[in-house]
């Protein structure tokens, strides 16, 4: 069977299948799902992705259904894998079906007949050495899923992690923060996110843009002051004006960052944890501005000069540095900033949706350590901002000791500091009109410097 692919030649569905496990598998030893896609032969990348993220979306289901089917151990990593990206296939139907009284349909993987899911799951086992000695076990766990199907799931009915695929510490600590919003919470990051442009106010209109956009047929809606949200998902290149920089990816929550900070001519800003350059870019397209976008990771920075190129963004005033923002006495030549964005490392918590492998890469103690570092880089940040000046703390978390908890430290830390209006903590909630929550999880704290 072939898998038809938008935006390139159709491929094996085994050798997806075997691809997507390969993914799982590095999920499971630790590694990110984003690095690993990179690895994927680039006509097979969108599916293996959206297979491996529905994987990822359900996995803690798919692997208590494993546990049930296998005897003992699975003989090694990659024939579990293999079999949980079977597993997560064959309940699509059942997810559908309990999806549309939710009216929560994921829409991100296709369909499969039971038995097209078995066959092209055995000719993958096929594909590897480690595997092909396996394919009688993953034929029989499979069949015996089939013919067990309501059993098997009755089993699981009263398990909450099971429920809502997270490991327990997240569920808990979901509840106890949002009592009364946590199964929303929760079960709207286990859905994909929207495709959200930013339309590049440099080079062309909102309304113009949108123009182009309906007369190509492409369904969306508006959001904040430069958000575009299309209502179906569909390949980038194929948005009218994307190859030319007239927009750009990015979440309508993240666009909040641009608008927040009152950006004038001439400004001296600093974007302190820049890498990929969303929101570097949003801000230079609000005004001509000096900007100083520092990160930590080289190669990830590169990718901001990539990135502002692509939109026309960069000149002699943006200055890129691959430097630590928690040690500013490295890189600081001592000038004050009239900006500075902090959008500091996290948890990632809040934008599941779009990673949704982050959810079995964290572990509880990672709360903690990112707390401490965004303590130390805002403590030394503080020092570079002009009085008057403004601070924007920002993170794509949804646990509260990396939003409201800092911006109480920031407050009681620097005796100078001014809490504006802000969003504060955005929740991805799915709503009556938008079961699809339009925006990811972000805090957003504003200070002024007095
Ligand atoms: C949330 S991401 C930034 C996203 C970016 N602002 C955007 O909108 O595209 C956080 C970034 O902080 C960088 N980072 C982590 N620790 C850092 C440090 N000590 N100094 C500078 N950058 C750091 C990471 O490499 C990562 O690129």
């Amino acid at each position: 069977m072939l898998v038809s692919n938008q935006s390139s030649p159709s491929v094996p569905l085994c050798q997806v299948l075997f691809h997507a496990s390969n993914a799982v598998k590095q999920v499971l030893a630790g590694q990110s799902l984003t690095e690993f896609l990179e690895s994927v032969p680039k006509e097979q990348k969108s599916a293996v992705q959206s297979i491996s993220f529905y994987c990822m979306r359900h996995l803690l289901s798919s692997q208590k259904l494993s546990q049930q089917l296998l005897t003992k151990k699975a003989p090694n990593s990659l024939v579990y894998a293999l079999l949980l990206v079977s597993l997560c296939l064959l309940s699509v139907p059942k997810r559908h079906a309990k999806a549309l009284e939710l009216d929560q349909l994921d829409e991100s993987v296709p369909f499969y007949q039971a038995f097209t899911v078995v066959d092209e799951t055995v000719k993958a086992t096929q594909l590897h050495k480690k595997s092909a000695a396996f394919k009688g076990l993953i034929n029989a766990c499979l069949r015996r899923y089939i013919r067990e199907e309501e059993v098997l799931w009755s089993l699981l009915k009263d398990d909450e992690e099971c429920q809502f695929n997270y490991p327990k510490w997240w569920i808990q600590l979901i509840k106890k923060s949002y009592p009364t919003q946590w199964e929303n919470v929760l079960n709207a990051a286990n859905l994909p996110g929207p495709l959200t442009l930013r339309v590049n106010r440099k080079k062309i209109r909102r309304e113009e843009f949108c123009q182009t956009l309906t007369e190509s047929g492409i369904d969306y809606q508006l959001y904040g002051e430069d958000a575009v949200i299309l209502n179906k998902a569909m390949p980038v290149q194929a948005i009218p004006g994307f190859e030319q920089g007239l927009c750009a990816v990015q979440d309508a929550g993240a666009q909040l960052a641009g608008t927040l900070l009152p950006v004038k001519d001439g400004m001296q800003v600093l974007d302190a944890c820049a890498a990929p350059g969303g929101k570097t870019a949003h801000l230079l397209e609000r005004a001509d501005i000096y900007m100083t976008a520092v990160d930590i990771d080289q190669k990830r920075l590169s990718r901001v000069e990539q990135n502002l190129k692509h939109l026309g963004h960069y000149s002699d005033k943006v200055k890129l540095l691959s430097e630590d923002v928690s040690d500013v006495s490295a890189w600081w030549d001592g000038k004050l900033f009239d900006m500075i964005m902090a959008d500091v490392p996290c948890t990632a918590s809040g934008i599941v949706r779009r990673h949704p492998d982050i959810k079995w890469l964290r572990q509880e103690s990672d709360i903690q350590k990112t707390a401490d570092l965004q303590r130390k880089i805002v403590k030394n940040l503080w020092q570079t901002l002009k009085p008057g000046g403004y601070f924007l703390y920002i993170t794509c978390s949804v646990f509260p000791q990396e939003g409201e908890q800092q911006a109480q430290f920031i407050e009681q830390t620097f005796a100078d500091a001014c809490r504006l209006e802000a969003p504060g903590q955005l929740l991805p909630l799915a709503t009556v009109d938008n079961p699809r929550p339009l925006q990811d999880g972000f805090f957003y704290a504003l200070f002024q410097k007095k």
